[in-house]
């Protein structure tokens, strides 16, 4: 597993005004989509690309295109929602797939309530997308999803990373033949006994939606 802290003026900016508890959700949703389009320019830097004939007003040329089958973006509901504008900013013409989970915030076991995702994702560079890797147990479940239907290729997008959760996913997913990469916009301290990541910015479904019932 790789693991890429995306190290800018901007991504640490606007990160720092997402962890401010001052933040009002509008602000901080809006300050989520757009760190997100930072995060997802490094995120894609591999995507997969086939040559395109074009012909400009003066001469021929080859460019670049999607390569097919196109990529397949996955938000992690419902923090996840949050980052799926910024990401279709990038790559509008991907497919999206939704997971639905939840953790257990006394067991902090993570599980699946929704899911609707192509069946067969052989060939298929699958970019997921969630705002907290905590514990690493959401990501690690969402990631054997993707697997198990032949995703072949997965970078996951969170805005924070606990080392404990990097350290959990990457041995949850050292079986696996599948090359993952996890693009972040800061690496954090630690985990607290609550299972949140330090400093953190708090309950990002939370703070993006309200509290949960
Ligand atoms: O790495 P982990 O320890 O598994 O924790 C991370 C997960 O916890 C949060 O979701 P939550 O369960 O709060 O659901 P929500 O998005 O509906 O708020 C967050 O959005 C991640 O999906
Ligand atoms: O710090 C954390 C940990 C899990 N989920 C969150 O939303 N925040
Ligand atoms: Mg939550």
């Amino acid at each position: 597993m790789r693991t890429h802290v995306v190290d800018h003026p901007l991504v640490h900016h606007k990160l720092t005004v997402l962890r401010d508890e001052r933040t009002d959700s509008p602000t901080f949703r809006s300050l989520a989509d757009e760190l997100v389009t930072l995060l997802a320019y490094e995120a894609t830097r591999d995507v997969r690309v086939e040559p395109v004939e074009v012909t400009t007003p003066v001469a021929p040329v080859t460019g670049v295109g999607l390569a097919t089958p196109k990529p397949l973006v996955v938000p992690i509901l419902r923090a996840g929602l949050g980052m799926l504008d910024g990401m279709m900013r990038l790559l509008p013409t991907a497919e999206v797939g939704f997971l639905g989970m939840v953790r257990n915030e006394e067991t902090l076991e993570a599980s699946t309530y929704a899911e609707r995702l192509p069946d067969d994702l052989s060939g298929r560079q699958c970019y997921v997308l969630d705002p907290m890797l905590a514990t690493g147990g959401t990501l690690a479940a969402a990631i054997r999803f993707l697997t198990d239907r032949g995703a072949d290729d997965i970078t996951c997008i969170c805005l924070l990373a606990a080392p404990e959760g990097c350290a959990n996913l990457e041995a949850g997913v050292a079986g696996l033949d599948v090359p993952i990469t996890v693009v972040t916009a800061a690496l954090d301290e630690r985990l607290n006994e609550k299972g949140y990541i330090v400093p953190g910015l708090g309950d990002a479904g939370d703070r993006l939606y309200g509290i949960a019932g």
